[in-house]
């Protein structure tokens, strides 16, 4: 039996796979919610016939599209997408976002840049009046990643390197991540620009004005809001 906070994943997942159209290039995002998007997608393609192509932004997105029957493209055949769709980890009332626990930051911006609309599902528990109680996901190259920490700690957090099973975490593009408790985050936009212009920072977590329309699913139901 799936709890509510799944449910509530499921909803909005099958939400978001309404808004996209026949003959559409979809950016995949990643994570549990778009699961449930990306299974939703197989079903319309399945019964109305529509013809869409994917990029995911992840090889478990990847993998998903393959077991739900979703074609995929990449950007050497697509540069512009309609539309993406993604989760979140944290959502501003200005839409600013923090993503990246899922560690597939990096190319979830390419997808979200390249998209014509940025559309993000919820459950209502990542809606936030500040970013930063989530820890800031930041993707850095594993060399000298300890300076690389270092100078993001000077913006006043202790970045932590990301493990799994032990070993620093390794993300789809060969890198590592930190995660940096800033715990309020007060200008995301002036945050981001500083961390980017650190040295061996790949792509930070924070989404700044990139979000249009984010899809909220909470015991009310599901509320669409646009930017
Ligand atoms: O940014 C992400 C992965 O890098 C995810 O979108 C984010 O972590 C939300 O995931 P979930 O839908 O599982 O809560």
């Amino acid at each position: 039996m799936m709890n509510t906070q799944e449910q509530l994943k499921k909803a909005v997942g099958e939400k978001a796979a309404t808004f996209v159209k026949d003959g559409m290039k979809v950016g995949l995002g990643s994570g549990s919610t778009v699961y449930w998007l990306v299974r939703a997608l197989g079903e319309r393609i399945e019964q109305e016939g529509i013809q869409i192509e994917g990029i995911p932004s992840s090889i478990q997105t990847g993998a998903w599209a393959k077991e739900f029957g979703v074609p995929l493209t990449n950007f050497a055949e697509t540069k512009e997408l309609d539309v993406t769709i993604d989760g979140s980890d944290e959502v501003d009332p200005d839409f600013q976002l923090i993503k990246g626990g899922g560690a597939a930051l990096f190319r979830e911006k390419i997808i979200a840049q390249a998209a014509e609309k940025l559309i993000i599902i919820v459950d209502e528990s990542k809606m936030v009046d500040h970013l930063g109680a989530y820890a800031l996901p930041v993707e850095i190259l594993p060399f000298a990643w300890e300076r690389t920490a270092h100078e993001i700690e000077k913006l006043d957090c202790v970045p932590v390197l990301r493990l799994k099973d032990g070993e620093p975490l390794v993300t789809d593009n060969g890198n590592y991540i930190v995660d940096c408790p800033f715990e309020r985050i007060e200008d995301p936009a002036d945050l981001d620009r500083k961390i980017q212009a650190i040295a061996g920072v790949v792509e930070t977590g924070l989404f700044i004005d990139m979000a249009d329309t984010v899809i909220i699913g909470s015991s009310e139901g599901v509320t669409i809001k646009d930017k």
